[in-house]
């Protein structure tokens, strides 16, 4: 019998066997740790092929369970309970703009006290805060308290001067993939909410609570208010738009086929109208707009977030087929002759009432040939998936299916969608859900899933519906 420790690392040898060959038939070496990120590269292109990205998988689920398996268990436990603090330690970074002033800095990088000099902190705190982050791996400690960029830290440059960054919040994430953004969030609402995450659960009063407020953002931020209207408030205009380019970053993560290779959008007549229900910018009908310069489409939100929509496309397809929307989830849906609804990451943003309501207002406004494509995280079950949703075309390259000994569900490497479902219920009693509820939910509201897609490359599930 090979112990699983063994085979664990045969895993892990073979993943590797597979990146080298791939990698060497390209003639290019995996990417260092200790490179600079450059997403345009060949390398990174490479790393993010089905072939590539799919091994890199296997190696963090086996790394993850050794790592696992090794460590002391009590160390294991006590060290899970304190990594709120590398949450902490990266929003110093972010929010002081360090990753811009050490690329200013080159290879060799900044001692401590030049970095806290220049942004106005204290250097042996800053130290320690380096510290912990470079042995993650994110950010090198060249030399005792010098430290320099790396290929993780550097996926957080916003492209700015580091006197750009800190003079212009507002300005700070213009141009960025939204990578940035996207932590300032995890790490600053999401953070300071997650901490309140056990009193919401654990008292009578909230355990079992189906409301949007009153719930873990309320008491981390200290407001009455839900987050979509604090964003709203006078004074919290750069958070809102800190937001807005943070959902830019699901999209700069993902190979831009992920989104065209599930629901074959070919397949739609010219002419068609596709609309993007509460698309924030609209980024998901931009990429099926740069492919399919056929289809119309129609991008629908709030009126603040409908003004940035404007702009963008503006910018980046002047030439599509393009409409606006002002709307409310709730309310009557607008467009009537839609032939496909898009719905990405906006469902895992409300608790089941709310989201019927919106599902029941898509499916009145629906024609009987109208598809509703969902792209969400699906909630994998640490288990084998022993519900009926298995039985769903397509479900089964979703649900767990990993190769012994790994957790089925590939454990570490799946952990993104457990953590996005907690943050979700801090900010907004949302949740990221299991592929058997959202049949569930889509049942309750009069539609029916008739196919889901796993594109490798994507973080995203598709989810086809048609009305029943
Ligand atoms: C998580 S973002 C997703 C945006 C977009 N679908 C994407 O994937 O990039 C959620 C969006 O829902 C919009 N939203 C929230 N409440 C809404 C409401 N009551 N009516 C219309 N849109 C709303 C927000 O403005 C935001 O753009």
């Amino acid at each position: 019998m090979t112990s699983p420790l063994r085979q664990l690392s045969a895993l892990i040898s073979s993943s590797v066997d597979v990146i080298e060959r791939e990698f060497a038939s390209q003639g290019l070496s995996y990417p260092s740790l200790d490179d600079f990120f450059d997403p345009t590269s060949h390398a990174e292109v490479f790393a993010r092929v089905p072939v590539v990205a799919e091994a890199a998988r296997l190696i963090v689920a086996a790394g993850g369970q050794l790592s696992a398996l090794v460590h002391p268990p009590g160390l294991y436990v006590i060290e899970r309970g304190i990594t709120s603090f590398d949450a902490a330690a990266l929003n110093v970074v972010v929010v002081k703009g360090i990753v811009e002033l050490l690329r200013e800095a080159g290879p060799k990088g900044l001692h401590v006290d030049h970095i806290a000099a220049k942004t106005r902190m204290d250097s042996a705190k800053l130290a320690r805060v380096l510290r912990l982050l470079a042995s993650n791996h994110i950010f090198r400690e060249t030399s005792p308290d010098v430290f320099a960029n790396n290929r993780l830290s550097s996926a957080l440059d916003t492209g700015k001067s580091h006197t750009a960054h800190q003079a212009s919040p507002m300005l700070r994430h213009e141009g960025a993939s939204g990578l940035a953004a996207l932590v300032e969030v995890q790490t600053g609402e999401g953070l300071k909410s997650s901490g309140w995450i056990s009193d919401f659960m654990t008292s009578s009063s909230t355990a079992t609570s189906h409301d949007i407020v009153n719930i873990p953002f309320n008491k981390g931020v200290g407001t009455e208010l839900t987050i979509w209207q604090w964003w709203e408030t006078p004074g919290n205009e750069y958070l809102k738009a800190r937001f807005n380019k943070a959902m830019e970053a699901y999209t700069s993560q993902e190979q831009p086929e992920a989104i065209l290779n599930g629901f074959v959008w070919g397949g739609l007549e010219p002419g068609s109208k596709v609309v993007d229900v509460a698309g924030g910018l609209g980024t998901v009908a931009s990429v099926v707009a740069t492919a399919h310069s056929g289809l119309r489409f129609v991008v629908e939100d709030r009126p603040s977030v409908i003004e940035h929509s404007k702009k963008f496309w503006k910018a980046h397809l002047p030439k599509a087929n393009v409409e606006f929307e002002v709307f409310d989830l709730f309310g009557e849906q607008p467009v009537k002759d839609a032939d496909v609804y898009i719905l990405r990451n906006i469902l895992h943003d409300w608790p089941e009432w709310h989201s019927v309501q919106m599902l029941r207002s898509l499916r009145n406004a629906a024609q009987p040939a109208t598809k509703l494509v969902i792209m969400e995280h699906v909630v994998v079950y640490a288990c084998e998936d022993t519900t009926e949703a298995r039985a769903i075309p397509g479900a089964e390259g979703m649900v767990a299916g990993a190769p012994e000994p790994l957790l089925p569900n590939f454990g570490v490497a799946a952990h993104f969608s457990y953590l996005s479902d907690l943050l979700m219920m801090a900010l907004l009693n949302g949740e990221e859900r299991t592929l058997a509820s959202f049949a569930q939910l889509l049942r309750k509201a009069g539609w029916k899933i008739c196919e889901v897609h796993s594109v490798p490359g994507s973080v995203f599930k598709q989810i086809v519906a048609q009305p029943v």
